[in-house]
């Protein structure tokens, strides 16, 4: 962090330096007194009313610079901290240029390095080192949930909590030293009590935490949709389908590589990723593999997975390389054509994990139409929903894990994440549970899907809910013919459903609300997405459920009160109390220059 070591006034633009706008703000920080700059400006400066604007030329030896605003901030209520001169000037880069280096050649001014304004603000305690990193994400944001987050974190949300965190730890602290002290006096078990009470406090803060860092996260901040199947699926088709209400916002992504295309498609505030994966066309093994390494690699980032299967060619080899993918979609194309039906039921679908399955026609002139589908034959075991209705694992009974956050119980170090709702009873998206083990998978499903529940959400699409019914999705027996031991609970449309018809309609808004459902879903918990703090929230749970091991053998007050040190640490790196240059350093290296 060397470059910012001397308390200069630095002076910056801090409205960009790429292309000319109307107006650009410079700000100068960190000068002794106003009336020193009294040469660069016409207005009389002993006149500046603090935080007030006044109207000015920017002169310097009887030149006249420009005709521009001026705001004096003064030291201490300003935004680093220090005495703050913001300029308003006309926004023409020469004309930025120019002023900047009037100041830098005759004010006793240096340039500003990349940050260092929101550094001064740090070291002046005007920010916390949480409120910097909220900054960092709301300057880089690429959806509204970076968005909103970033500035919940500016403004102390996230801070706030960890001080509360940090006061709890303070009171457990202060128990351990009770009962190294006086705890003969007090009594072991009043001791006891002290102690099992402020650790209560401590690790249900913690824990709701924690819960907040779960889940795949990093999918969340720059979400990909990703579409794959063999070549002629159908997948440039439904990507095109998808794409095209979306033009305007449309852009190329930089960096995609030859093998896969991406344009970013925006659907309710979030901008996301759609990644057309390349059918593979060699023939060659080798060539083939490489193409499904690299889908598998993209699948595995993605935030939502999509499967197309044209079941006029399908190769099961080419299926069961996916049968560790935890599919949201699975889509079989060519429903317009006369023989279907007959042709999905050759098609062996009985190791693809997916949420959904529709089938779909891609070559209508109105864009695309999905439909419910059903598959005869043995199901994948972990299918939970037919067909495009309401999915039915969004709202099933929440993980009896979650119930196991209560402080004291003995088997924390068991408790499992508590998922987004979606997750809990999807049991694909159970990871923890081990998706190919088909054991759990049956386990889950008797709890997860089968059981109606009372919290199942509106539709989704009411409109297609309605639609007139599909002969093409009669209902199916029990299993038919899948020897799969699940093929009776996870037939998506059972016998009992007489009327199950589904909804049919245009493609693309149904898939469309399907994305942005579990996008809701995903980050309903308000997830944590600073990797460091989910780290040191990790760090800090998984030390205070060992810590917790330790209470009832309350003896070895050494130990614990070791222990209890150690936890504060972790505490203190959270809170920002100690910042070991690195973290400063990361942090502060998204920074660009005027802020
Ligand atoms: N013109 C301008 N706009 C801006 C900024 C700025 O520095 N200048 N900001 C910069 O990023 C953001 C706003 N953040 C700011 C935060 C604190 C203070 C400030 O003066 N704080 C004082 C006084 C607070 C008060 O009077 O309520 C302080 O905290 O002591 C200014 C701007 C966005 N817009
Ligand atoms: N009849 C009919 N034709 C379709 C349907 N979906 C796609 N096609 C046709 O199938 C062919 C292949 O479709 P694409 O969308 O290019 O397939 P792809 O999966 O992108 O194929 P690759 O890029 O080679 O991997 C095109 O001629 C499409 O018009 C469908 O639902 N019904
Ligand atoms: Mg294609």
């Amino acid at each position: 962090m060397n470059f910012y070591t001397d308390d200069k006034t630095i002076i910056a633009c801090s409205t960009g330096t790429q292309s000319n706008t109307a107006i650009a703000v410079l700000r100068l920080s960190g000068f002794k007194n106003l009336i020193d700059l009294q040469k660069f400006f016409s207005f009389d400066l002993s006149k500046t009313i603090n935080r007030k604007s006044h109207l000015t030329n920017i002169i310097f030896e009887d030149k006249i610079f420009d005709n521009g605003l001026l705001v004096f901030f003064p030291e201490g209520g300003s935004y680093t901290g220090e005495n703050v001169l913001e300029l308003s000037i006309h926004g023409n880069q020469l004309n930025i240029q120019r002023i900047l280096e009037l100041f830098v050649n005759h004010g006793d001014c240096r340039s500003a390095a990349p940050g260092e304004f929101t550094y001064r603000a740090l070291k002046n305690k005007k920010l916390s080192l949480s409120q910097v990193e909220g900054l960092d994400m709301l300057l880089n944001a690429n959806s509204s949930l970076m968005l909103s987050q970033g500035l919940d974190i500016l403004q102390g949300d996230l801070h706030a909590q960890y001080l509360a965190l940090y006061d709890a730890y303070l009171k457990l602290k202060a128990a351990v030293e009770i009962s190294i002290d006086f705890s003969e006096d007090v009594g072991v078990e009043e001791t006891q009590k002290l102690f099992q009470d402020s650790f209560a406090k401590f690790f249900k803060l913690i824990s709701s935490l924690k819960t907040r860092t779960e889940g795949n996260i990093s999918s969340l901040l720059s979400p990909e949709i990703v579409l794959v199947g063999q070549t002629n699926a159908g997948k440039s088709s439904l990507f095109n389908i998808l794409l095209k209400h979306d033009r305007s916002i449309v852009s190329n992504i930089a960096g995609t590589t030859r093998d896969y295309v991406s344009e970013v498609i925006h659907i309710d505030g979030t901008n996301f990723k759609l990644v057309d994966t390349a059918g593979i066309r060699e023939s060659s093994d080798v060539i083939e593999n490489i193409g499904i390494d690299r889908a598998m690699n993209i699948l595995s980032r993605s935030f939502y997975k999509i499967l197309i299967v044209n079941p006029y060619e399908t190769n099961a080899q080419y299926l069961a390389k996916f049968t560790d993918v935890d599919f949201d979609f699975l889509v079989v194309s060519h429903s317009d054509k006369s023989d279907f039906d007959s042709q999905v039921s050759t098609v062996d679908f009985s190791k693809i994990k997916t949420k959904n399955i529709a089938k779909a026609n891609f070559n209508s002139l109105e864009g695309g139409s999905i439909g419910p589908l059903t598959i005869l034959g043995p199901m994948g075991p972990l299918m939970d929903s037919g067909s495009i209705g309401p999915d039915s694992k969004t709202a099933g009974p929440i993980e009896p894990n979650s119930k196991n956050l209560g402080p004291i119980e003995p088997d924390f170090a068991k408790t499992g994440p508590i998922e987004p709702v979606e997750k809990s009873v999807s049991p694909m998206k159970n990871e923890k549970e081990g998706s190919a083990d088909s054991k759990n998978s049956a386990q889950i499903l008797k709890s997860g899907s089968i059981e109606p529940s009372s919290k199942n959400p509106a539709p989704i699409e009411p409109k297609l809910e309605k639609s007139s019914s599909n002969s093409q999705s009669g209902p199916i027996g029990p299993g038919p013919v899948g020897p799969h031991p699940n093929s009776e609970k996870v037939a998506p449309i059972g016998p009992k459903n007489e009327n199950q018809s589904g909804p049919t309609g245009p493609i693309e808004p149904v898939l469309k609300s399907h994305i942005i459902k579990k996008f809701d879903i995903s980050t309903a918990n308000n997830p944590i997405l600073l990797e460091r703090h989910r780290d040191v929230i990790n760090k800090i749970y998984s030390k205070s459920i060992e810590f917790s091991s330790n209470i009832n053998e309350i003896d070895d007050v050494a130990i614990l009160s070791s222990e209890v040190n150690i936890l504060g640490h972790s505490l203190t790196e959270l809170i920002g109390i100690v910042s070991p240059d690195d973290v400063l350093n990361s942090i502060f290296a998204n920074f660009c220059i005027g802020k």
